[in-house]
């Protein structure tokens, strides 16, 4: 019986090409995709008919019949059927949280390696019917005779067959994810331009990635995308000021709203898959791994009743973690902060350099501190890749991974990233990774 805890390493991760809503992968299930990104682990990393201790996967936006939507997805790919599988749901924070999940079990002992997963298709968001319809469609499933199921059918209105559209706001106030971000945008001051350079740099980054080569073993071609469809290389200044702002529009208390389709992510169809191990069964197994997850800290921020950005709950995560670790911002060789809107990331990064939210919020003597801009976001983030809610988390964990490897091995010293991820409903999700690179 293993007693002690004992460290989990990502050994490296497939993704989609991520598809904009609509796009590549419009006609495309989830199953589908989750199959595929799982797939593609499986050749490259030679796991034809094995059986791995667990894996851990999600959807956001999911269908009532894929309820066994990770499961279902590991029985189409060549893994021996015994894997078992667990689905989870954290909003944009799922994928971390099952790299999260399967590096616990690692931990403990329980299993010696999993993947850690998730997809989701804002194409084929499910479409809820009224409750009046869903209640009556019930009872006719129960009616036993003609006269009773006449009964059933004589209760439907018209207005009972108007379908749900999908949500797309936050249930306990209304507003988007958008709409609340510019009202915390707005409170720190954040400027168009800084976001449009964000987005820019996004952009440029990813484009460069691709370019050198960085993502040839982290990304499968499917459906005819060779890269991430939002991907806009010729993206400018220019055309970015040129966009209208979408969110905040109606809020009267925003005098000039800035948040664009340029500097918002788009909606996305996507998958992605990582690989976790012990260090045994990677030898075993005969593969190096690129990183060690050394912890992961979570947070949420009182949005409902207290005067926090919905996508605030980060700033306090990641203190809290680094504290843990005798570690500050200087400390870190890399950093991912997901991209939700260029705004998430300039409004999380002032938080960190203001006095006052280090006193007053985070209960330290001042600022908690600064980030390097040239160790954030090197290779893109999800501006330019596209943000297919729960794929993210592995999509982060795998690249930068792979980075944190590469720079360890050319310096010849240990490298940090953090891996930071805000979610609806308040909540956040962080996560440290070191690598040797040996
Ligand atoms: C979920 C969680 O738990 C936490 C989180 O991550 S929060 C984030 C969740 N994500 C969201 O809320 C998604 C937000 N995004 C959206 O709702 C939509 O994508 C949006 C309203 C922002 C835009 O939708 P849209 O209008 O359909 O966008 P789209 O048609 O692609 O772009 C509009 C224009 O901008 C242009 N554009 C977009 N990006 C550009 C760029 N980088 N450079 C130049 N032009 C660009 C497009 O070309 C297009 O121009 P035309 O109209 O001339 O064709």
């Amino acid at each position: 019986m293993p007693s002690a805890v004992r460290d989990a390493y990502v050994l490296g991760g497939n993704r989609l090409p991520f598809a904009r809503s609509g796009g590549a992968y419009a006609g495309v299930s989830e199953q589908d995709m989750l199959t595929a990104a799982l797939e593609g682990l499986v050749a490259r990393f030679g796991l034809q008919g094995a059986q791995l201790g667990e894996v851990a996967g999600g959807a956001v936006l999911k269908l009532a019949g894929d309820l066994n939507l990770t499961r279902e997805s590991v029985l189409g790919t060549p893994l021996d059927a015994r894997t078992p599988a667990i689905d989870m749901s954290k909003a944009c924070a799922t994928g971390l949280e099952t790299v999260t999940h399967v590096s616990n079990r690692i931990r403990l002992g329980q299993i010696e390696a999993g993947v850690a997963c998730g997809v989701d298709s804002a194409s084929d968001a499910p479409i809820e019917v009224s409750v009046r319809l869903r209640r009556l469609l019930h009872r006719l499933s129960r009616a036993r005779t003609a006269v009773q199921r006449a009964q059933v059918i004589s209760g439907l209105r018209p207005g009972d067959l108007a379908p749900l559209p999908p949500r797309n706001s936050e249930p306990r106030t209304g507003l988007s994810m958008g709409d609340h971000q510019a009202v915390t945008n707005a409170h720190w001051g954040i400027t168009r331009e800084a976001q449009d350079e964000l987005a820019l740099a996004s952009h440029r980054n990813l484009a460069a990635a691709y370019g050198a080569g960085l993502l040839d073993d982290l990304v499968t071609g499917y459906r005819g995308l060779g890269r991430d469809e939002n991907l806009r290389p010729d993206s400018s200044m220019e055309k970015l000021a040129k966009l209208k702002p979408v969110f905040g529009t109606s809020n009267p208390a925003i005098a000039e709203p800035t948040m664009t389709a340029g500097n918002s992510t788009p909606l996305s169809d996507g998958a992605s898959s990582v690989l976790v191990a012990s260090r045994q069964w990677a030898e075993e197994n005969g593969h190096a791994p690129l990183a060690r997850i050394v912890d992961t800290r979570i947070a949420a921020v009182d949005y409902v009743h207290g005067d926090e950005g919905l996508l605030m709950a980060p700033a306090y995560a990641v203190p809290a973690l680094l504290d843990a670790h005798g570690l500050g911002l200087e400390d870190l060789d890399l950093i991912e902060i997901h991209e939700a809107f260029a705004s998430t990331v300039l409004t999380t990064l002032a938080a960190w350099e203001s006095e006052e939210f280090g006193r007053e919020r985070l209960g330290r003597q001042g600022a908690f501190g600064s980030v390097d801009r040239s160790r954030l976001n090197i290779a893109g983030s999800s501006l330019a890749a596209g943000h297919p809610f729960a794929a993210t988390g592995g999509r982060i964990v795998a690249t930068l991974s792979k980075l944190l490897h590469a720079q360890a091995k050319q310096k010849g010293k240990v490298q940090r990233g953090l891996v930071s991820v805000c979610a609806a409903g308040g909540q956040g999700s962080v996560l440290l990774l070191e690598s040797d690179g040996k």
